[in-house]
């Protein structure tokens, strides 16, 4: 009932000479797939040139962030309305590394997603605790702070819309993967958050696990009961990788 997705987050990679290549590489490689929904997340400069590449093809284009207003004097920054004229199909919000690098507040992602439904945008929601987190026992509460504030002025009817990733910060480029019983604990915590808001609206919920999945662990993870696909960051560069943990979608 949930169609799965698998995002590929290129990060800051890809001009669009390389953006153009890669598309090439992988449309002939997701021609015979129909179990999954597939996207890529390129750098602002690369979108026109992913969406004019990937036209009619079963691959989405997302952003990797944008301001809450529709336009306005804020210097350097880029609106929904704005990705939605270039016919993006959604935006990441609330990455880590936005998070970590550029002082993305929960504050400013509680009016960023309803702001890009409102433009027509799919949204991935990042979430996700840090090591130091995570060992002193407080990976529910940041979960819990993150989802509810990010959800918190999404209409209750629209809930289910928003793609929530749960990427714990220790798994980002690391190598070091979630376990399962870490991913399925998480991902089924992420769900239950949804769920105390609209029990309905999380059984539409697409939750997907991030941090080093790769094609050697993607089938165990994209397996678990609350998986619902992945946010890939460094495979997705490689278009053999990205194909392969595609591949590795459960065919139901
Ligand atoms: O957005 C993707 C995540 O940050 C995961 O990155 P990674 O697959 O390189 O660990």
């Amino acid at each position: 009932m949930r169609t799965p997705l698998i995002a590929g987050n290129w990060k800051m990679h890809g001009t669009v000479a390389e953006t153009d290549e890669r598309i090439a590489a992988l449309l002939p490689r997701l021609s015979t797939v129909d179990h999954a929904d597939v996207a890529i997340c390129v750098p602002f400069t690369a979108l026109q040139a992913a969406v004019d590449s990937t036209r009619g093809s079963q691959l989405g284009v997302f952003a990797q962030n944008m301001h809450h207003e529709p336009q306005g004097a804020f210097t350097g920054e880029v609106s929904a309305p704005m990705l939605a004229e270039l016919e993006v199909g959604g935006v990441v919000l609330g990455h880590s590394e936005r998070r970590t690098y550029f002082g993305e507040t929960d504050r400013a992602l509680q009016l960023k997603v309803p702001a890009a439904l409102e433009a027509g945008l799919q949204v991935i929601l990042c979430v996700g605790e840090t090591e130091e987190e995570r060992e002193k026992g407080d990976t529910e509460r940041r979960l819990r702070h993150q989802v509810q504030e990010g959800l918190e002025k999404v209409p209750s009817d629209r809930l289910g819309d928003v793609i929530l990733a749960y990427e714990p910060v220790w798994a980002i480029g690391t190598g070091h993967v979630a376990t399962l019983e870490q991913a399925q604990d998480a991902l089924a915590f992420v769900r239950a958050l949804v769920a105390d808001r609209d029990k309905e609206q999380s059984k539409r919920s697409r939750i997907l696990y991030g941090g080093s999945m790769k094609p050697d662990n993607a089938a165990d993870l994209l397996a678990l009961p609350d998986c619902d696909g992945g946010l890939i960051g460094g495979a997705s560069l490689d278009v053999s990788q990205f194909t392969a943990i595609v591949e590795a979608v459960p065919r139901s």
